[in-house]
């Protein structure tokens, strides 16, 4: 992450605004670790939240805060809380560790907690801010694609119960986030198609230029440094502000628009699915099957063509994501899918697409539909 200005290799960095009540940026490009100090500002304590795998990328992320130090300020505190890796960080007991560790420093509601990891890291650090002193400052710096272009952004924290995922969270936005390209050339192969998987969702609920994208640019063009994955990823981000910018609770949309809901397209199964595999199955690829999932679904409800159906399989396939799913019966996933954020009391209700662009929520589809649709996507009742 040592800073490279001017690198000819890469254009400026692109800085994404998130207006609303609590504005910030979301500043996309490469070696941005020297923006953090900006960001931290005159906090005196700076808490870390990393996994430990990968805690060697914390010295270089906070060198520039400590070197110089702001004008008037003769030391600040840099503490780093080594978290488990990806969902194992997203319990109560590492949740209480990390406040432990807090109240060690004497963390007061000046000082900032700054995420270093993925989806899961942010989660988790993003949920100690929003609950320590009922809230601190946290800065996201994301590193996997997936936490880049969606979990790092629109202030959605928590972590999951024995009942589900993310059951427990609060609404906390972030007051800035460093998607640091460069940090994903160390991102396992299949992490990063994981993050595609979110990417394509976009594509379906908002942003037809990225399916286009996706259909036309041959897969192995899909790495870390090239132009279109930087398309991509600003797009998708593009999609997620515009989203939590109308909708940040997730009270609803406008016009028949289902609003921040729009942006859990394909979750409703994908989460029962992580749930069932004890989440050995990653996030982005259990919302590719989900996804295909309430397209089927949508199909058979009488709204979305099998044309915009067989779309999404290609799509999602396109990029190395699976389609198919047979790990669990029907009902286990069912009993998971009644306790989503997205049902109301004995009502199911799922984002659908009347078409790309077009998102609307399907309340209560019958149980045969329901089950019709898992038999599409390979699963059994
Ligand atoms: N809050 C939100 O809006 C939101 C949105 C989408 C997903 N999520 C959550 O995000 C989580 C999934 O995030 P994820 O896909 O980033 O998974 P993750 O956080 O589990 O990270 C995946 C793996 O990549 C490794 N890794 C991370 N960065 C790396 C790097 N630069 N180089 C090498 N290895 C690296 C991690 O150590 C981990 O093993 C899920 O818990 C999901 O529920 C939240
Ligand atoms: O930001 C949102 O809103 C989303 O739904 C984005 C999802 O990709 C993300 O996985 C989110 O964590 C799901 O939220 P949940 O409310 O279903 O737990
Ligand atoms: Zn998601």
């Amino acid at each position: 992450m040592s800073a490279a200005p001017g690198d000819p290799a890469h254009p400026e960095p692109t800085v994404l605004h998130v207006g609303g009540a609590s504005p910030y940026d979301v500043v996309v490009g490469h070696h941005l670790a020297g923006r953090l100090a900006d960001l931290v500002g005159d906090a005196l304590r700076v808490a870390v939240i990393c996994p430990e795998a990968l805690t060697h990328l914390v010295d270089d992320l906070v060198g520039p805060l400590l070197d110089p130090l702001p004008d008037g300020m003769d030391e600040r505190d840099v503490t780093v809380l080594a978290v488990p890796d990806g969902e194992e960080a997203k319990t109560a007991e590492v949740l209480v560790a990390c406040w432990e560790g807090l109240g060690e420093e004497g963390f007061t509601r000046s000082d900032v907690v700054v995420t270093l990891g993925g989806g899961a890291t942010t989660d988790l650090g993003g949920f100690v801010a929003a609950s320590w002193l009922r809230g601190v400052r946290v800065v996201h710096v994301p590193t996997t694609l997936l936490a880049m272009v969606d979990a790092a952004v629109g202030g959605k924290t928590g972590i999951n119960t024995s009942s589900g995922k993310n059951l427990v969270g609060a609404f906390h936005e972030p007051s800035g986030v460093l998607c640091d390209l460069a940090l994903l050339k160390t991102l396992p192969r299949a992490e990063l198609v994981a993050g595609l998987g979110e990417v394509v969702k976009c594509g379906f609920i908002a942003d037809p230029e990225i399916l286009r994208l996706v259909e036309e640019t041959h897969p192995d063009e899909l790495v870390p440094g090239s132009p279109v994955l930087r398309e991509l990823v600003e797009r998708a981000i593009r999609v997620k502000i515009d989203v939590v910018v109308a909708d940040l609770r997730e009270t609803g949309g406008e016009g028949g628009h289902p609003g921040r809901e729009a942006l859990n397209y394909g979750h409703t199964l994908a989460h029962a699915i992580e749930r069932a595999e004890e989440y050995e199955v990653r996030h982005g690829e259990a919302v590719a099957i989900g996804c295909v999932y309430v397209a089927e679904l949508a199909h058979r409800a009488g709204s979305l063509s099998a044309e915009v159906v067989e779309r999404h399989r290609a799509a999602f396939r396109r990029v190395g994501l699976p389609v198919t799913y047979d790990g669990a019966p029907f009902d286990v996933l069912l009993a998971t899918m009644r306790v989503d954020k997205k049902a109301r009391g004995a009502t199911l209700r799922f984002v659908v697409l009347d078409d790309v662009g077009a998102p609307r929520v399907l309340a209560g589809p019958s149980e045969e539909h329901l089950r019709e649709a898992y038999l599409a996507i390979g699963g059994f009742v």
